[in-house]
């Protein structure tokens, strides 16, 4: 347990730094990457790192590169002081909190870097059809991590940068870091498990755990993005939770017929009730081994997620 408040570090190199030494007396660490407007979600994923690992980092970082400019980015909520309490809100769980400015600003490295932004932004992109806000503003950067096939389908189909764009910020936060452990929340499930391939396939020496969804007293699902929900979309996403749970219930009664997807017409389903084997995330036709039942659908202008695991052994052993 830490013995002092977090310290706030804002600099990558003194962040890299604070780990080289760390490690270098034998501590494990365990890194949380969030994008802040911090909730009990977060929170339990601190107290899982706080268990596993000597010394836990939480980063806070709105990464531009995993937005594409018709998404929220300008209003993705933040409140940083309000964070702050909340992570000394666990007494002491959380050694390091990470909050750099920018990551993407490589000006210190490379003294060229500013000329012609608008250019560099066409150029960066030939091609690949793909801009995230980061190309948009022409930072320079233009090195992205892909886990090609599952960053395809569920969410992949409607934010085509969003996996690129998260793959690559977790692997600079994992190279700056340099964590044993790094947590990740099962309701972000695509996110979850294209993190975990990309940490084999490009043997990053750390372990991934993932953290079951915490739900607000109603069964919502935590999320900075439920603040933007008015009282009626918040009603309207609880009765596409609700249909989750049916489904769950048809599975443990081991009734074999889909129930038809019923959510108020004025709320959009982007996809809903994809039911995928829960490490390939391919598509199902029989449940056979692992699922995870994923959903995403529009309240407004907010954009929500949810999913359930279904445990085969759970349901059909017996
Ligand atoms: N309800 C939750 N239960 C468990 N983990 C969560 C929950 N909500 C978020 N997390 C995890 O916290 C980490 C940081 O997520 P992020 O900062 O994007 O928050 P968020 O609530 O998911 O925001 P958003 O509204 O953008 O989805 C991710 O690993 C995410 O899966
Ligand atoms: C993993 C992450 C911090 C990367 O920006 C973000 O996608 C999130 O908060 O889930
Ligand atoms: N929770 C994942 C971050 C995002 O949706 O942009």
């Amino acid at each position: 347990m830490a013995t002092k408040e977090p310290e706030i570090i804002t600099d990558k190199n003194q962040m890299r730094n604070w780990s080289r030494a760390m490690r270098s007396q034998g501590k494990t660490i365990g890194l949380v990457p969030t994008m802040g407007y911090l909730h009990e979600g977060h929170l339990s994923l601190v107290k899982q790192s706080h268990c596993h690992a000597n010394l836990t980092v939480v980063s806070i970082y709105v990464n531009p590169g995993q937005f594409s400019p018709s998404e929220d980015l300008s209003i993705y909520p933040s409140d940083f002081q309000g964070d702050l309490r909340k992570v000394m809100s666990l007494s002491k769980a959380v050694d390091v909190v990470f909050h750099p400015h920018n990551l993407y600003d490589y000006k210190n490295n490379f003294k060229n870097n500013d000329v012609n932004d608008s250019k560099r932004s066409e150029s960066g992109n030939a091609g690949s059809g793909v801009v995230s806000c980061l190309e948009e503003k022409g930072m320079g950067h233009e090195t992205w991590v892909r886990v090609e096939r599952l960053e395809k389908g569920l969410c992949g189909k409607s934010r085509p940068v969003f996996f690129r764009g998260v793959a690559t910020i977790v692997s600079k936060l994992f190279n700056i870091v340099e964590p044993d452990f790094a947590f990740f929340g099962k309701k972000d499930y695509q996110q979850f498990r294209v993190i975990q391939r990309m940490v084999r396939d490009l043997d990053f020496g750390i372990e991934v755990i993932g953290s079951e969804i915490a739900r607000d007293e109603d069964g919502l699902a935590l999320s900075s993005r439920n603040v933007h929900l008015s009282p009626e979309e918040r009603e309207k996403v609880l009765s596409m939770l609700l249909i989750l749970l049916c489904y769950d219930l048809h599975i443990t009664l081991m009734k074999t017929e889909p129930m038809a997807p019923n959510v108020d017409q004025s709320s959009f389903l982007e996809y809903a009730y994809q039911i995928v084997d829960q490490e390939s995330l391919e598509a199902m036709e029989e449940i056979k081994s692992p699922v995870v039942f994923c959903i995403a659908a529009w309240f407004g202008k907010v954009r929500l997620i949810d999913n359930m695991e279904i445990n085969i052994m759970k349901h059909f052993s017996h």
